[in-house]
């Protein structure tokens, strides 16, 4: 069986962060691991409190998935402050730990803020850089980049810029674009399109810790970049066109659209 970490907060309405990343990977016929970097208090309306873990005993937890179970892909989510994002990378160096999706969760879709201020630095100084593949969107590639996305040619700009100091694979997902829902992904060799038209959902809590995930479970399986981007964009398309309609804001995700039997890993 296929292993998939993910180093991420968890929401306790279980739409977005470790609980949106265990259900993906467990649907994807993968096993999770889990380490995590702090509790929210939220549902679809809001998140009202962050308690965050502290850096020993994310480290604790690293320790204890590579001594024992080494993942095949690692995918990391909200990690709220830098002494955090430095452990996170300090280990995952001394485990050579390799396909690595970074999602650089800095604001809710409720439109709350899950990174401190000062942190955004030692994102783009010391976790970006490590990233397989980063996964920002639209308004994460505004901050990356320093300039305004309002359209496609925008986010190729801006993902040019990233690419100035980020080695790795750049997906800017076009899920805040008014029409489209089209993510671009941007590496040094080449660029490509996934597009999709946009889906009339207004339940999209937890769609970026979904993509971010699935990328991870392609990348553990084997699959090139190219393939595991297209393959995440049709679990994603599937999961929101699948309707779910939970809770009293942006609902959560329907995981369970897949007919049995039809995932291929
Ligand atoms: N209405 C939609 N129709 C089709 N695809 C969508 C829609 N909204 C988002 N997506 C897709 O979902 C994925 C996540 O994109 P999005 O830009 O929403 O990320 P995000 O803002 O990080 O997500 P989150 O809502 O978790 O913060 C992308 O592949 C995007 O194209
Ligand atoms: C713990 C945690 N991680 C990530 C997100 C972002 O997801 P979304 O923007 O869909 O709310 C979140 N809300 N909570």
């Amino acid at each position: 069986m296929h292993t998939v970490l993910t180093i991420a907060g968890s929401d306790s309405s279980g739409g977005a962060g470790i609980q949106a990343d265990i259900k993906t990977i467990t649907a994807h016929n993968m096993y999770a691991m889990s380490a995590i970097t702090a509790l929210t208090a939220q549902n679809t309306t809001g998140v009202y409190g962050i308690q965050e873990s502290t850096p020993d005993f994310v480290a604790r937890q690293l320790d204890c998935i590579f001594q024992d179970i080494p993942p095949e892909a690692v995918k990391i989510g909200m990690v709220s402050n830098a002494e955090i994002i430095r452990i996170i990378v300090e280990k995952l160096k001394e485990y050579n730990a390799q396909n690595i999706v970074v999602d650089p969760v800095m604001v809710a879709t409720s439109g709350s803020s899950l990174m401190k201020n000062d942190a955004a630095k030692a994102l783009m100084a010391e976790l970006l850089p490590i990233g397989t593949v980063i996964t920002p969107n639209i308004p994460e590639a505004e901050v990356l980049s320093g300039y305004p996305i309002r359209n496609t040619q925008d986010m190729e700009q801006a993902a040019k810029k990233i690419a100035s100091f980020v080695p790795g694979g750049i997906l800017i997902k076009g899920g805040h674009l008014t029409d489209t829902a089209d993510d671009l992904l941007y590496t040094r060799e080449a660029s490509a399109w996934y597009r999709t038209v946009r889906i009339e959902n207004p339940n999209t809590h937890g769609t970026g810790c979904t993509l971010s995930s699935a990328i991870a479970c392609n990348l553990a399986a084997g699959y090139p970049l190219t393939v595991c981007i297209q393959n995440a964009k049709d679990y994603i398309t599937g999961a929101l066109k699948a309707n779910l309609n939970l809770g009293k804001g942006s609902g959560p995700l329907n995981h369970m659209w897949q007919e049995k039997g039809t995932c291929s890993f």
